[in-house]
């Protein structure tokens, strides 16, 4: 759905009084929406993967097969990226869009050793010459491993690393503070979060992990996962926490939740895990 100006400015008058903010009057369509996102308590114009920005570049990009997303993140200036998640089977889709938007690959970014599909990290290295791939200490093979507190630069921007183990004992959240953004791996999914039923995982550790690394992280930042099987592209901080029906219970209930589910192992679970446990290069 497109907002029309008018809409926007309505809302965004309407929301200056509601929260008692500066009615400064915005000078172009990209300052309206983000004023009118902030007084909702999310930034509007960065659910809209699509639309050009001077001032960073933002893409998410789905895989129909597997329900993940993928991240492309760039500095328009010195047209540094990065890519979160990439999947094996949508590699010449992704160096594509790399290419037509004529962006310089510096890494392929894991959140985690996937277990129902491969990552695409491998490809990517192979076709982009320069790329590397990273993922958390020492779940697998990389060119580069990181551990919780690790800063990832692109151009002027740059993410924070934060170890969110449970779902897996790897499992990283990477914090974009300049744009209110997170992406969560599977630690934390739109009303749900990965299962704790294999590799390594462990109901406890991941609750701790999500409210103490993801939960805690101010109310209106965007939280995108690496799937979802429901339909939705992003979520806030303050909608997981009271929406989320596993995450906003406590840890005993959330324990009792997760040995529950008892749901089938991936199906791509035998060829994922040894492909990605070298990241894709085999
Ligand atoms: N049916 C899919 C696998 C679905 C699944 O198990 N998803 C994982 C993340 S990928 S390991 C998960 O943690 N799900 C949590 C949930 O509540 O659904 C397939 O066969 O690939």
């Amino acid at each position: 759905m497109v907002l029309g100006k008018r809409v926007l400015q309505g809302i965004a008058r309407s929301q200056f009084v509601l929260k008692g903010l500066s009615s400064s009057k915005p000078k172009n369509r990209s300052q309206l929406l983000n004023q009118v996102g902030s007084s909702l308590g999310f930034q509007l114009y960065r659910t809209y993967g699509a639309v050009p920005n001077k001032e960073f570049m933002f893409r998410q990009l789905f895989d129909n097969r597997t329900y993940t997303y993928t991240y492309l993140l760039a500095d328009p200036d010195t047209k540094e990226a990065v890519l979160i998640d990439p999947v094996i089977e949508l590699v010449e889709r992704d160096t594509s869009l790399i290419k037509d938007l004529g962006l310089k690959l510096l890494y392929g970014i894991n959140t985690h050793v996937h277990a129902d599909h491969v990552t695409g990290t491998g490809e990517l290295k192979k076709r982009i010459p320069g790329c590397k791939s990273i993922i958390s200490e020492p779940t697998a093979k990389a060119d580069i491993h990181i551990s919780h507190g690790d800063i990832i630069k692109f151009g002027k921007y740059q993410l924070e690393c934060r170890a969110t183990p449970g779902h897996t004992n790897g499992c990283t959240t990477y914090v974009w503070h300049d744009k209110n953004m997170a992406f969560t791996g599977d630690a934390l999914l739109i009303r749900g979060c990965g299962r704790t039923d294999f590799q390594q995982g462990c109901s406890k550790t991941l609750y701790e992990s999500v409210h103490g690394q993801i939960l805690s992280l101010p109310e209106n930042f965007l939280l995108y996962p690496a799937h979802d099987y429901t339909g939705q592209t992003v979520t806030t901080v303050a909608e997981e926490k009271t929406q989320n029906p596993r995450l906003s219970k406590d840890l005993n209930q959330f324990i009792k939740i997760m040995d529950d589910l008892k749901l089938p192992y991936p199906k791509e679970i035998e060829r994922a895990l040894p492909a990605n446990m070298v990241c894709g290069v085999f």
